[in-house]
């Protein structure tokens, strides 16, 4: 199964290797580069983060101080030291203090029981202000009191307020005569409008587009700045933001969309005897953070992606260049393989194995060319030998034949070749054609000779007698040894009367011919023609025996047949 996958060209496989291994080296690259990145894009936020709230931390304090001073300066002016409290010149005073901030809502100055002797716009004039933590503090050193709701003041600020609950932040600082003793508090009630003003100032100018918020925390853990924010909202604690949760981010609520990057920075007291211990607190919603998170890992997937892709692509292109030279040797192997010769393994090989191999390929080449061309003179020289070989076994074929059908002492056709002929000349004549005729011809008295001279004579005579017989007929006749001492002559397209003159002949011959040492030898002979009414060749051979019976019986040396029953003698 896995197999199948496998490419089979070697191009292919290369491209698959490299491919592969640019999966496995940029993967893991891409997935550190990615993390560290990531890890370092948080970071940086984080910082950002840190560096915005502790800006915001300190201008929001050194403003504090300001106010702080302004009061305290103020109450150590010569007027407020030695004029009468009920002095008409402390109201323009107060007001030019008012005027030169505009979130000062009301400036005032009370007497030691807390009665309020001068303020802006005489709001609160004759009025008590004994219970107020401003004074009964503010009596003892310089105070700056906690945000609070607006009591005396707030219907006297109404319309400025435009309905919304009016807020206050506090400073108020002790009023002494020049001997040092307390002649009343001044104090000031600043709009809580300015911390919006503060932190719009150090607001960057894209923090919509970053979705930047900045907060104001108290020390409760209460949102103070923006006012209205819903009471389910939990601001992280300086503890909690310690330790991070889920990677860098930290819940804000029960949403689960609720995450954010925070930073908090504390804001530094105007007056260490009276803490305030607020904070400015700056988040991030964990989205717009992972947006540009995200978008840098996507820039970096790119980059990843497009490296891997040249990569492969060169892959690809090395891989086409090394398997050329391979597809080259491949074609020339191919010409060899449909029967080319003398083929050359040539070719640009620039790679030491791939030269090798070419020579390599070239030795074989070589080597099985000559052992080919051996093998072809091999078998050249087999098969002629071959057809020597069946030369000669069909020459040894012949004369065996000839051996079986020749009688071996006196070269005559023996008794097989005699009747395979007269078979022939029976079927001619059946087929039509002149009749012939058979003479049967026996050596008188040839035992005899045998016993008398030996039978090597003997075989002399038989000879001799042969040689006789061969010379006495024509060329068409057949003469063989049938027998011992029997011989049958055959004479086609004769007569009886013709084959009679033939016998006669033969007889006179033989008889006229002496032989060394035993003299004269006389034949018989019995002959016959072939007849109509035969049913095989042998009757012809049949009634000649019978006629040489009769030739024997009558005295020999002579011939007898249906002609001459009686035979004739020499
Ligand atoms: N030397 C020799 N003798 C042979 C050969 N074949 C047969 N004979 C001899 O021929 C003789 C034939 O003898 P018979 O059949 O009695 O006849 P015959 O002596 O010729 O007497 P008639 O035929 O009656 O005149 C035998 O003694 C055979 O051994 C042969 O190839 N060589």
């Amino acid at each position: 199964m896995l197999s199948e996958l496998i490419p089979r060209s070697f191009r292919s496989r290369m491209a698959a290797l490299f491919g592969l291994l640019s999966l496995l080296v940029g993967l893991p690259t891409y997935l550190y580069v990615s993390e560290v990145y990531r890890e370092q894009l948080l970071h940086d936020r984080r910082e950002y983060l840190n560096a915005l709230a502790n800006s915001a931390a300190t201008v929001i304090a050194e403003n504090l101080v300001e106010r702080r001073r302004e009061i305290e300066l103020l109450a150590q002016t010569t007027l407020y030291r030695r004029a009468p409290l009920d002095s008409p010149e402390f109201r323009p005073s107060l007001e030019r203090l008012k005027k030169s901030y505009p979130h000062y809502s009301w400036i005032g100055l009370t007497d030691t029981d807390g009665q309020v002797r001068a303020a802006t716009s005489d709001h609160l004039l004759g009025a008590s202000v004994a219970q107020r933590p401003w004074f009964q503090q503010g009596r003892h050193g310089i105070f700056t009191g906690d945000l609070h709701e607006a009591l005396l003041l707030a219907k006297l600020l109404q319309e400025q307020a435009q309905g919304q609950p009016i807020r206050f932040i506090d400073f108020a600082a002790p009023v002494y005569d020049d001997a040092g003793a307390l002649r009343g508090v001044l104090a000031s009630h600043a709009h809580w409008h300015w911390a919006g003003d503060v932190l719009q100032a150090v607001r960057p100018h894209n923090a919509e587009e970053l979705a930047l918020d900045l907060f104001i925390v108290n020390r409760n853990n209460e949102v103070i700045y923006p006012e209205n924010i819903p009471a389910q909202l939990k601001v992280p604690t300086p503890e909690q933001l310690r330790h991070t949760q889920s990677g860098h981010f930290h819940s804000w609520g029960q949403a689960p969309d609720n995450w954010y990057l925070t930073a908090s920075a504390a804001i530094k007291n105007p007056v260490p005897s009276t803490p305030l211990e607020w904070r400015v607190v700056a988040r991030q919603p964990e989205q717009t953070v992972l947006t540009d998170v995200r978008a840098l890992q996507q820039v970096i997937l790119w980059a990843t992606g497009l490296a891997g892709m040249a990569f492969l692509l060169l892959a690809w292109i090395g891989a086409n260049h090394m398997s050329r030279p391979l597809e080259h040797l491949t074609r020339i192997a191919h010409r060899i393989q449909h029967g080319e010769e003398n083929v050359l393994f040539d070719g640009d090989f620039d790679a030491l194995e791939l030269q090798r191999l070419s020579h390599a390929l070239q030795g074989m080449y070589s080597t099985l060319a000559a052992q080919k061309d051996s093998l072809a003179q091999s078998n050249h020289r087999l098969e002629a030998k071959v057809a020597e070989r069946t030369a000669e076994l069909q020459r040894l074929n012949v004369e065996l034949d000839k051996q079986a059908r020749t009688d071996t002492l006196t070269g005559l056709p023996n008794r097989r070749q005699t009747y395979e002929r007269l078979e022939e000349e029976f079927v001619r004549f059946q087929r039509g054609h002149e009749p012939y005729s058979v003479l049967m011809l026996d050596i008188d008295f040839f035992k005899k000779i045998n016993d008398n001279y030996g039978h090597a004579t003997g075989d002399i005579v038989l000879q001799r007698v042969a040689q006789v017989l061969r010379q006495s007929v024509r060329d068409v006749d057949l003469v063989g040894r049938v027998g011992g001492e029997e011989f049958m002559a055959l004479l086609p397209m004769t007569r009886l009367p013709q084959a009679l003159l033939v016998a006669e002949k033969i007889r006179q011959t033989v008889a006229n011919t002496p032989i060394e040492p035993v003299g004269q030898i006389t034949i018989s002979m019995g002959a016959q023609e072939v007849g109509v009414a035969d049913q095989s060749k042998d009757k012809a051979v049949e009634l000649a025996d019978e006629w040489l019976y009769q030739a024997k019986k009558s005295g020999r040396n002579r011939v007898a047949s249906e002609l001459t029953p009686e035979a004739t003698t020499g």
